[in-house]
């Protein structure tokens, strides 16, 4: 077993920090705060970050080939310009579901930006079910629905041979596999391939490293595991010091760091005091395994 070091790299306490993505480019981490509205970009060099704030809830953020970022905004496929700040809208989904907004979303790896959405919550996971669908915008900006009924869209991630999507609906407590055609970005077959333990309460981000093994973010269940798709079992568990961890992914040199987002949204007043670092982001290393550089959109 790996001896895994855990460290808070920044307390800035988000409400709701999410979809975090390695910048190589830059040696940065982007991510996003939900309900403030803002895409963070973080340098692991300067430890500075920079914001962005856009005019509705912000789920998710990627890289664009062509230069800058997309960022599913409200219920808008986005295009991001960071030096003026602007966002561009490339598509509009769930015309019809006006309480809807976008969750987790991530590029697949012919640059096709996947993301579903949700009903908005009361509270985390308090919210009308079966409202969410699941979308891809492809580079000529049109967009795909692959299904409905939907509670909560969350973690995605594909196959390193490219021919399975992974996907959790949260409050499915699932981890699902669909057989991936990347030439069509179509999806078939879907089976569940690690159900979450009772401790480990709701599974949201997640990633695949370069083993092929999953890293799920459990929320409220204050750590990340390791599942083997293939087996079905559960290879290993990192806990945090904050219950309500978010997503997950890779970064830093070689992408042998792992970083975590966070949380505070919903906790009392005592649990904050439990756990001040509710809300922030963690850098894990010491994993004895590396992730794989994001897919930047190719649109
Ligand atoms: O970030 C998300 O995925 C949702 O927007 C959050 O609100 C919570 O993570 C969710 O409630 C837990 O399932
Ligand atoms: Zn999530």
């Amino acid at each position: 077993m790996s001896s895994a070091k855990i460290e808070c790299v920044l307390r800035e306490n988000w409400c709701c920090g999410e979809s975090p993505v390695w910048e190589e480019a830059s040696n940065s981490l982007l991510f996003v705060d939900i309900p403030a509205k803002k895409v963070c970009r973080w340098d692991s060099l300067s430890k500075q970050v920079q914001q962005v704030t856009v005019d509705a809830p912000v789920s998710s953020v990627a890289l664009r080939q062509s230069g800058g970022y997309v960022a599913t905004v409200g219920t808008k496929f986005c295009a991001l310009n960071w030096e003026d700040q602007s966002a561009v809208v490339l598509a509009t989904v769930d015309k019809d579901k006006k309480n809807n907004r976008f969750n987790d979303g991530k590029v697949d790896p012919a640059g096709r930006y996947f993301a579903g959405t949700m009903a908005e919550e009361t509270a985390p996971a308090v919210l009308e079910r079966y409202q969410g669908s699941l979308y891809s915008l492809f580079p000529d900006h049109h967009v795909e629905k692959y299904f409905d009924q939907v509670d909560i869209s969350n973690g995605l991630d594909w196959s390193l041979d490219h021919k399975i999507f992974y996907y959790i609906d949260s409050l499915s407590y699932s981890v699902d596999a669909f057989d991936y055609d990347l030439q069509t970005g179509k999806i078939s077959n879907r089976r569940s391939v690690y159900k979450l333990e009772k401790e480990e309460q709701i599974p949201d981000g997640m990633c695949i490293d370069v083993e092929g093994k999953l890293w799920v973010a459990c929320y409220n269940g204050g750590r990340v595991i390791r599942l083997d798709p293939e087996t079905g079992k559960r290879l290993q568990t990192v806990k945090l010091p904050v219950v309500k961890i978010t997503s997950c992914c890779f970064g830093g040199k070689d992408y042998s760091e792992m970083y975590v987002t966070s949380a505070r949204d919903g906790m009392d007043p005592e649990g904050l005091l439990q756990q001040p670092e509710a809300g922030g982001i963690f850098k894990i290393t010491g994993l004895g395994v590396k992730g794989i550089p994001p897919y930047p959109y190719a649109g």
